[in-house]
This record gives structure tokens, sequence and C-alpha cells, in this order.
């Protein structure tokens, strides 16, 4: 489904680079984790995935296409939840859904049924019609997922989909990937929370500095390492102890 080969990317004026030649396949139908301390280059590769950056060198596909010859496509193909919110603040959750289906071309009866389908779905229902910007983090995180997800596209790219978000939240969402993936969707993430990551994916990447320090199910690689009991355990004996403060 994606295939990177040998990817980098050097920010302007930047010393070093933020991924380092990148090389990786992610199946299909997959929910691939990528997890890695702060700074150590995620949410760079996932912004390069979805075409919201440039990389310096290397190259991926999605489905075999390229950005470069079908930007249309990929556009259809792929949906993206960044970690800021992508919503107009002033708007109602409808409102703002309702604008953002419309840009992918979604229109009347079958955009209105989406909408109030995601909107029950995702427990929002008796707030469509409130501004976004009275809304929790919690609800917010959900709208913007719905705003991702209206075209039905079959890889999502989610960075950091669950941060800031009480428990219950973070579990709606969950369970609503879940649901996406069991009906096709290959779902590609970032997240800090490792405990979740080793339940949720099938295949994890653990990076740092850029560059893949190791990958495989989140089972596997506790296997592998004698000492570890879980997820958190490799992930402090593959990137240390050491606090990663960046600016
Ligand atoms: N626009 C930018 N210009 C220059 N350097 C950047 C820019 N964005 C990120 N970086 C640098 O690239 C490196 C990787 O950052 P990135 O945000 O991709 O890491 P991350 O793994 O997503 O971190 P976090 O977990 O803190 O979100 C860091 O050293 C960061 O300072």
């Amino acid at each position: 489904m994606i295939k990177i080969s040998q990817l980098s990317k050097k920010y302007k004026n930047a010393d070093n680079y933020s991924v380092y030649q990148l090389d990786l396949n992610i199946g299909d139908g997959e929910i691939f984790g990528l997890l890695g301390p702060n700074g150590a280059g995620k949410t760079t590769l996932i912004s390069m995935l979805s075409s919201l950056i440039k990389p310096s060198s290397g190259s991926f596909t999605i489905n075999g296409l390229t950005y470069q010859k079908n930007q249309k496509k990929l556009k259809q193909l792929i949906g993206i939840v960044p970690q800021e919110y992508a919503l107009y603040p002033t708007l109602t959750a409808y409102e703002n859904l309702h604008y953002l289906g419309s840009m992918y071309g979604l229109h009347g009866k079958i955009l209105k049924e989406k909408i109030e389908l995601q909107l029950q779905t995702l427990g929002l229902e008796k707030f469509a019609h409130k501004r976004v910007e009275t809304f929790s983090g919690g609800m917010k995180r959900r709208v913007n997922l719905m705003a991702s997800i209206l075209h039905e596209p079959k890889v999502l790219f989610l960075d950091e989909p669950t941060v800031g978000v009480d428990v219950q939240s973070k579990n709606v969402i969950i369970q609503y990937l879940k649901q996406l993936n069991e009906q096709g969707t290959t779902i590609v993430y970032t997240s800090h929370h490792l405990n979740e990551a080793e339940t949720f994916c099938t295949k994890v990447a653990i990076i740092d500095k850029g560059e893949i320090v190791v990958k495989g199910t989140p089972k596997e690689l506790v296997m592998h390492y004698r000492d570890a009991h879980n997820l958190e355990d490799v992930f402090l004996t593959l990137t240390g102890k050491k606090l990663r403060d960046h600016a």
C-alpha cells in the first residue's frame, strides 16, 4: 500500500536531517504506529506522506501512485488528521463538516446523511449545531477526525489523534478507528501512548533521530527484548531515558 524509499527531510536552515534515508513498507489493512521520542521525526514523516511538506530527497508511493503525477487521485485516496485542529472555531460542528465535505465533492442528501451518521457514531449528535469554539479538546478531536474521513479514504494518516483528550474520548476515537480499519481503511498514526499503540497497532516502527530503530508487531518486539514486559520497556531500551527537549 505504502512504499517509502530513502526518504529524507532537512528543513531550511536546520543543521540536521529530521528524517534520514528512511525505508519502510506499510501493508494494505495495517494499523501502523510511528513511535518515537520528542523530535524523532514522526510528524515530519507523516507530513511528507500526506503531502503537507515536500521531501528533500527520496520517494514514496501510495497504492502505486506518486504525488508528483497523481495529486488529485491521491487527495481522494487519503485522509489527514493533523495534530492541530483544522476547524473553523466560529462555525458549528455541522457547518464545519458540511464545508469540509463539500471540498471533497460531496453534496446534498448524501453529505447530510454521512455527517449525521458520523456525529451519532462519535457521540456528538446533540452538539451538531453548537459552535466548535465552545467544545472541549476531546470533542474537537472527534470533529477533526470526522472531517478527514467523510470522503471515505483508503488510507488515513493521523498525527497524535488522542493527545490531550480524556479516557472516554480516547476510547471512542480508538474504537471508531478500529471499525474503520475493519471496513478496509489502512491506518498510519503517530503516538506517545505506548500502551494504546501496543494493543491498537498491528505493526509499529520506533523512530529516533529521523531513522527507524526497529519495526515489527508489538508482540514480536516485546518477545525479542528479553527484559521487556511491554512496548514501553522496548521503547526505553532502544531510545534511552534521557530527555529529548528541542526547540
Ligand atoms: N518547520 C521546521 N523547521 C525546522 N525544524 C523543524 C521544523 N519542524 C520540525 N523541525 C525539527 O525536526 C525534528 C523532528 O521534528 P518532528 O516534529 O518531526 O518530531 P516528532 O517526532 O513529531 O516530535 P514530537 O513528538 O515532539 O511531536 C526536530 O528536531 C524539530 O525541531
